[in-house]
Parts: C-alpha cells; sequence; structure tokens
C-alpha cells in the first residue's frame, strides 16, 4: 500500500505569471520564494513552497504527496505499474525544480496528475506572508473525479487514505490525523477542484471576505462552516478560474481504530451549516 504522508505542494500551469503573482501576494497573501525559468514558487508555511505556478496551459495541474523515503517511492512505482498506471520517474533536474530529493509522477483514475516526492525541501526562514491574511499552512485539495466511488477505492485500497466522512458521493479522505487531506468531487473531467490554505483565525476569514470583496475577488462560497469538518471557511476565485479556501478550525480524527465515517445528504445543508450558498461551484446551491 502506498503510505501518503501529506500533501506536499501544488503545480498549476498559467499562461500570465504576472496575473498569477498579483493575485497570490496581494490577493491570497502568500510569499514568494522565488522564481525560475517558467516558474514563480510561493510559500504559505515552513516549506520551501507549496504552490509554484509555472507559465503554460492552465489544464496542467499536478498536486504532489509525500511519501517516507527513497524505498517507499520505489515500492509505490512498482504497485503503480502492476496496477496498469504509467509512471513517469522524475530527472534530478525535474526534482530540483520541485525542490524534492525524487518523485514520480502517474495519473489517477481519473486522470488527474498526481506526483509521490521524498524530502521536500523546507526553509530555515519562517513564513513571512505577503498580505495579512493569517495563513497558517497549505492544507488541502479537493480534485475532480468523474466516478467518486471507483476514485476513493484508488485512494484507500491503493494508497493508505481512509474516508472521515462523505457528502452524497463526495468522500473526505485523511492521510494523518486531519480530516481531511483530499475531497473528490465529480466532475466531467480531471483537475484541482480548490485549493485550501488553513488560517489563524475565524477573524481572519471574515477579514478577508471583506478584504477580497474590496478587490472585486469573486466570492464563490461563504463566509461559512462546514458541518463535516467543523471548520469555518470562504472560497474565492483567482487566476485561470482556480477556486482557493480559506479554512480554519478543521476537527482532527482523535482515534483511527474507531472513527467511523458519517453520510450527509447531497445539499447545500451538508455543506454550509449556517446557510450560505454556493455560487459558481459545482455542488448544490438551491
Ligand atoms: C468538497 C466541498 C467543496 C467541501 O467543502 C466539503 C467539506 C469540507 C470540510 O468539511 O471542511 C472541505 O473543506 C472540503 O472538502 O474541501
Ligand atoms: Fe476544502
Amino acid at each position: 500500500m502506498i503510505q501518503l504522508k501529506d500533501v506536499s505542494y501544488v503545480r498549476l500551469g498559467s499562461p500570465d505569471l504576472e496575473q498569477a503573482e498579483q493575485f497570490a501576494t496581494t490577493c491570497l497573501g502568500l510569499q514568494i520564494a522565488g522564481s525560475g525559468k517558467a516558474d514563480l514558487y510561493l510559500r504559505s508555511d515552513a516549506r520551501a513552497h507549496t504552490l509554484c505556478y509555472t507559465e503554460g496551459d492552465p489544464r496542467r495541474q499536478t498536486v504532489g504527496f509525500e511519501v517516507e523515503d527513497e524505498a517507499s517511492l520505489q515500492d509505490a512505482a512498482s504497485t503503480l505499474d502492476a496496477l496498469g498506471h504509467a509512471v513517469h520517474a522524475g530527472t534530478a533536474e525535474e526534482a530540483e525544480r520541485r525542490k524534492v530529493k525524487s518523485f514520480i509522477g502517474f495519473r489517477d483514475p481519473t486522470g488527474n496528475h498526481i506526483e509521490l516526492v521524498v524530502r521536500p525541501e523546507r526553509s530555515g526562514r519562517r513564513y513571512f506572508a505577503s498580505r495579512d491574511a493569517g495563513i497558517t499552512g497549505f492544507s488541502h485539495v479537493g480534485l475532480n473525479s468523474t466516478d467518486p466511488a471507483r476514485d476513493e477505492l484508488f485512494w484507500t485500497q491503493v494508497c493508505n487514505a481512509r474516508v472521515s466522512d462523505r457528502i452524497g458521493d463526495i468522500p473526505l479522505m485523511r492521510v494523518n490525523a486531519i480530516h481531511h487531506t483530499i475531497a473528490l468531487v465529480r466532475a466531467p473531467q480531471a483537475g484541482i477542484q480548490h485549493i485550501n490554505h488553513q488560517v489563524e483565525s475565524s477573524d481572519d476569514v471574515l477579514r478577508s471576505y471583506y478584504f477580497l470583496n474590496d478587490k472585486r475577488v469573486p466570492i464563490v462560497f461563504g463566509p461559512g462552516r462546514h458541518p463535516t469538518s467543523g471548520a469555518r471557511f470562504l472560497y474565492f476565485s483567482g487566476p485561470d478560474g482556480m477556486i482557493f479556501e480559506y479554512s480554519v478550525g478543521v476537527d482532527e480524527i482523535e482515534d483511527e481504530a474507531t472513527h467511523r465515517p458519517r453520510q450527509f445528504g447531497f445539499e447545500p445543508a451538508s455543506f454550509c451549516m449556517w446557510g450560505s450558498r454556493p455560487a459558481g461551484m459545482a455542488l448544490p446551491s438551491t
């Protein structure tokens, strides 16, 4: 079984790196960690980077997950290969661009591009926000799925993800104690459905609501509270239509052995217990 430790980074293609930088620093609040030939690295926590914009097609989206060590990476490559997933062994140059020791790439059953990485770099310097959004770190992703039941089996049986809760057929899955690191949302094609950063307090969520409204950043859901993880949240849209989420107060699963996933209906109240309705997100809005 592939033992995922944590989500590590997201790589997003963008035709306009200047616009991406502007949004990431003045709206989202990430810190520029450097730029390469066609790469813009951004930090949100102690890691050297957690988001990288690369010049190119916005449909090129990748999520990186950390595995324990080189042996685990090689085991993962064999497992995926045996199951018929084409596995790309990252070159030294590609690994350097990702600030990791080594990595492999493959596609999940929907076609999402996934990378497994060993020894992602941390920074000796603390994260210093470009705007005071209160970000404490990159925490989870929503992934599109053309068949959530099939993909849930991939993430839970081929990998070590465990379902914390379900909303309709959307599984919210953890790979460590945090309520979820991956959510699978039904969609017609592969892609990242949303990118979550944790913030320090509910005040940060609400402050950003007013701040982003002032900046004319489209708010697509919230402020609200998820009955699933208990988190207070705000979703807004960034360059190339990518949805970003701030949230605070995500539950931790206290007892791995006894936790049973709860089933929530596929209805607005399951996404927000305060009554906020998603607008422009592929979720039930009425
Ligand atoms: C998948 C939808 C968008 C969702 O937001 C559902 C719940 C939660 C939560 O319980 O915190 C998320 O943040 C999430 O799954 O991303
Ligand atoms: Fe989320």
